[in-house]
């Protein structure tokens, strides 16, 4: 379970957070939605201990991202909006000095390794180097990287952009397995079809606060909306927006 308590972040005296709370609860995928610069990939690297919050507190399975950072780190997995990858190294070296540094060695490492590249279907780039890669290619070796370690929580931030049809349906189905698995996933779109395939719950960002959090269906209601896109349209912009959209 990863909890996020009243943080809230500005930069340049701006506020991009505003006392932002939620929770993230294990086996459930939540999506993240919010307008161009809502502060989603902010949220997402205060929890990830990329960014420092000014004030309150990130919660990785009762750890505190800030006084216990590496601990908390080896609990997520993590896709971020801009990924390095070490472009001298294969895919296979790169991943096996990624699970290293989380710990793993020997049959374990190995094990780790073969299982990512088999199910993530990495097998025709394993021994190339990264350097490159496509931002479909950038994108899977990321994921893998995320999940090598076999974390409890995992936060992607648009993690099916740059993938073909068959790599997002790939992304999609591994992140059901890993619902299933318990593990508690947060990931942001802009893809409505995604979020609903794959949401049980909806966290919708505006004004650097939640400004709705439930099920689909639950949002659905709330707003009186057809459809998702609709929904959203309507608590992240507000009514007028939502009813010229529709026209
Ligand atoms: N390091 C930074 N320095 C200054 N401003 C920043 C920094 N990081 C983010 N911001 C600003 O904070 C706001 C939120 O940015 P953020 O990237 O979190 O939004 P987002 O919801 O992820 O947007 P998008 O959907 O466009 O990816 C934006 O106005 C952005 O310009």
């Amino acid at each position: 379970m990863i909890s996020v308590e009243a943080v809230s972040k500005q930069f340049s005296g701006e506020p991009v957070l505003r006392r932002l709370s939620f929770s993230i609860p294990d086996g459930q995928i939540t999506a993240l939605l919010g307008a161009n610069g809502a502060g989603k990939t902010t949220c997402l690297r205060i929890i990830t201990g990329l960014v420092k919050a000014d004030a309150g507190s990130v919660y990785v399975n009762n750890l505190h991202v800030s006084t216990h950072p590496l601990e908390a780190r080896r609990q997520l997995g993590v896709v971020g909006d801009r990924e390095g990858l070490y472009e001298r190294l294969t895919v296979a070296e790169y991943l096996s000095f990624f699970a290293s540094a989380q710990g793993l060695s020997g049959s374990e490492l190995t094990w780790a390794l073969n299982s990512v590249r088999d199910e993530l279907e990495l097998e025709s780039l394993w021994h190339r180097r990264t350097k490159g890669f496509s931002q479909g290619e950038r994108m899977k070796v990321s994921l893998a990287r995320a999940l090598v370690h076999r974390p409890k929580h995992l936060i992607l931030d648009e993690p099916t952009r740059g993938l073909d049809v068959l790599a997002a349906r790939l992304l999609r189905k591994t992140l059901l397995r890993l619902r299933s698995e318990g593990v508690a996933i947060l990931f942001s779109s802009h893809i409505m079809a995604e979020v609903s395939e794959l949401s049980d719950k909806v966290l919708v960002m505006a004004n650097g606060v939640v400004v709705a959090n439930g099920t689909p269906e639950e949002l659905l209601q709330r707003t009186e909306c057809k459809n998702l896109e609709d929904s959203f349209v309507a608590l992240a912009y507000g009514r007028k927006a939502e009813r010229e959209a529709v026209v």
